[in-house]
């Protein structure tokens, strides 16, 4: 798989934006179902998979743990928890829920958990791209993404600064 770019852009996503995006995701996964029930990747897919259980009435929910990065520098994907109560089997009939897909290496880890899951994210990268089933919005490989949970209100340098590399 190709390396990582560095992060030159930024996209910062509000409470607001995640939500609606989080609800697209479910409107596109609603005929694709019915669903057993999620497996959300921790600790990002927590958030929109809980706003997708409550929209497609689901209430099977049980994570993977996979941690990755140390902010924004990658490690090997360690996996912390398999799933476990679930009885998930293959994945058939699941749907596996992360915020983003990046370079695709937590994907490449949790589809060998679940190879017959359905995996869908909130955003994602081109590198990681083609390992997700359904995705809402794609972003360049050189963007970081800041959830609103990582993020706080603060002066914000004008793009030509930014440019400048002021
Ligand atoms: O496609 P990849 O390059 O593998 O990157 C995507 C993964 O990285 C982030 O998780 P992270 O490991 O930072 O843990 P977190 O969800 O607990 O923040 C994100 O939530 C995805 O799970
Ligand atoms: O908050 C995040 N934003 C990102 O763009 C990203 N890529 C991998 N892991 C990530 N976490
Ligand atoms: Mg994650």
């Amino acid at each position: 798989m190709p390396e990582a770019v560095p992060f030159n852009k930024h996209f910062p996503v509000s409470w607001e934006e995640l939500h609606r995006n989080a609800k697209a995701l479910a409107w596109r996964l609603i005929d694709k179902g019915p669903w057993k029930g999620i497996i959300a990747i921790t600790r990002g897919g927590l958030v929109p998979a809980a706003i997708i259980a409550r929209e497609l009435e689901l209430r099977m929910i049980d994570t993977v743990c996979v941690s990755s990065y140390d902010h924004q520098n990658q490690r090997e994907a360690m996996v912390l928890k398999g799933v476990e109560g679930a009885n998930a089997g293959d994945g058939e009939g699941w749907l596996i829920i992360d915020d983003l897909v990046d370079t695709g290496k937590t994907a490449v880890v949790v589809r060998k958990m679940l190879p017959k899951a359905h995996f869908a994210t909130v955003y994602a990268k081109p590198l990681g791209r083609p390992l997700v089933d359904t995705f809402i919005t794609e972003v360049s490989q050189d963007t970081w993404i800041h959830f609103p949970w990582d993020i706080e209100l603060q002066f914000s340098q004008p793009i030509a600064k930014q440019h400048r590399g002021a």
